[in-house]
């Protein structure tokens, strides 16, 4: 795999009108590798897309690909086909036609034409489909025609706006493992838009989070889930609970605060650059621990909250409760329930908490507070 130079970004802005949408955008993809770009509605995704196939031209920054700057080439000369969310068939057109759309453009005789469709057919399970109009296909076919089409070009970057957000969710499960088996089969590089973290995990070599326009992390579907480098990404990633702690660095360790909620005690910083002050502390609903108040185990460092149950749930195989925590209410599984208004202690393992100092943590109301400034290791 040529490691980087294959498809590169760099300083790429883009804004519509007085709008900037994407500020600064720095991405070097290597061929073969599949790319996730995850984020939130608007926060850029389709647009960053858009540019890379060349349908719109970035405001300022270049788009290279092989070193050769393809910045303003036109959406056909650059190498690149985009499968959209909507699949954007030609209804009056069969499989086969539609599947042949983009070599007819191109030029290419209609006995090669024939060749590459029946090979699209076969590679993507459409045999015997060929004759059908798009209307008497189902989602997860017509899914895969509008893929056929991308591929039957032979792109060597192919660009996926959502194309699995149609599909209910049983198929799209499927077919996410159809395309990545696929994608990895023709060693095709694949840059995939989607807001699922889900998806985005199973299928990408790299995920790349969008947060308002900029890259908030990128890394391996392991390094955005258990690394997260900031707040956003945490939350972003699921560990939606969230309390705001004291501490400091002490060595190799941060020395978190008593407070009202929980006894003073320390997780290692590993390489985490933490100031001494408020912290914002996240962590993952399954990752939390609920014991009875009277019965805790503390396995390896971590910290243990005390609360009440508030509430309880199966959303299938475990119970969740909502845990009252001084003033502040998180989330936490368990095998067994917990009836609400039982007194319970939440062990949080050092690994699954997630610490970031910022100026909301500076703000906010902490759980923690060292009672004379001074924080007890
Ligand atoms: N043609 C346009 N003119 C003006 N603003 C636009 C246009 N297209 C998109 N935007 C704005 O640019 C921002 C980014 O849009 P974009 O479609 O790239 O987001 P996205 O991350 O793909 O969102 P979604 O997941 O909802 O599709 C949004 O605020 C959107 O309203």
């Amino acid at each position: 795999m040529e490691r980087d130079g294959f498809l590169e970004l760099r300083g790429v802005a883009s804004r519509y009108g007085a709008t900037q949408v994407l500020t600064d955008i720095d991405l070097s993809i290597a061929k073969g590798e599949f790319v996730a770009l995850l984020g939130s509605s608007g926060c850029g995704k389709t647009t960053l897309l858009r540019l890379l196939a060349g349908f719109i031209a970035p405001s300022a920054g270049e788009v290279k690909v092989r070193h050769r700057d393809v910045t303003h080439l036109p959406p056909d000369k650059r190498g690149m086909a985009l499968v959209f969310q909507s699949y954007a068939l030609w209804p009056h057109m069969t499989v086969a036609q539609n599947i042949g759309y983009g070599l007819k453009l191109k030029g290419v005789p209609r006995s090669e034409i024939a060749i590459r469709v029946a090979a699209m057919q076969s590679l993507l399970g459409l045999d015997g489909l060929e004759a059908r109009k798009p209307s008497a296909l189902s989602g997860g076919q017509r899914q895969r025609v509008a893929l056929g089409r991308a591929l039957a070009i032979d792109p060597e970057i192919l660009l996926l706006d959502e194309p699995l957000s149609n599909l209910d969710a049983r198929i799209r499960l499927t077919v996410r493992h159809e395309l990545r088996a696929l994608q990895k089969r023709l060693g095709i590089t694949a840059i995939h838009v989607t807001h699922d973290r889900e998806e985005a995990m199973v299928m990408a070599d790299r995920i790349v989070i969008l947060n308002a326009g900029k890259i908030a992390q990128q890394g391996t579907p392991e390094d955005v889930y258990n690394r997260p480098a900031s707040a956003f990404v945490a939350a972003f990633m699921g560990a939606e609970n969230v309390l705001f702690l004291n501490g400091a660095p002490q060595g190799d360790q941060f020395a978190i605060a008593a407070g009202p909620a929980n006894a003073a005690c320390s997780v290692p910083l590993l390489g985490r650059a933490l100031a001494a002050g408020p912290v914002e502390a996240r962590f993952r609903p399954e990752a939390a621990r609920l014991f009875p108040a009277d019965d805790v185990a503390v396995i390896g460092p971590g910290i243990t909250f005390r609360g009440e149950v508030a509430a309880v749930s199966y959303p299938g195989g475990h119970w969740r409760h909502v845990a009252k925590l001084g003033d502040h209410e998180i989330m936490a599984d368990a095998e067994r329930a917990f009836e609400p208004g039982t007194p319970v202690a939440v062990f949080v393992p050092a690994e699954a908490l997630f610490l970031f100092s910022s100026p909301q943590a500076a703000s906010a109301s902490p759980i923690s507070r060292a009672p004379s400034g001074k924080v007890h290791a």
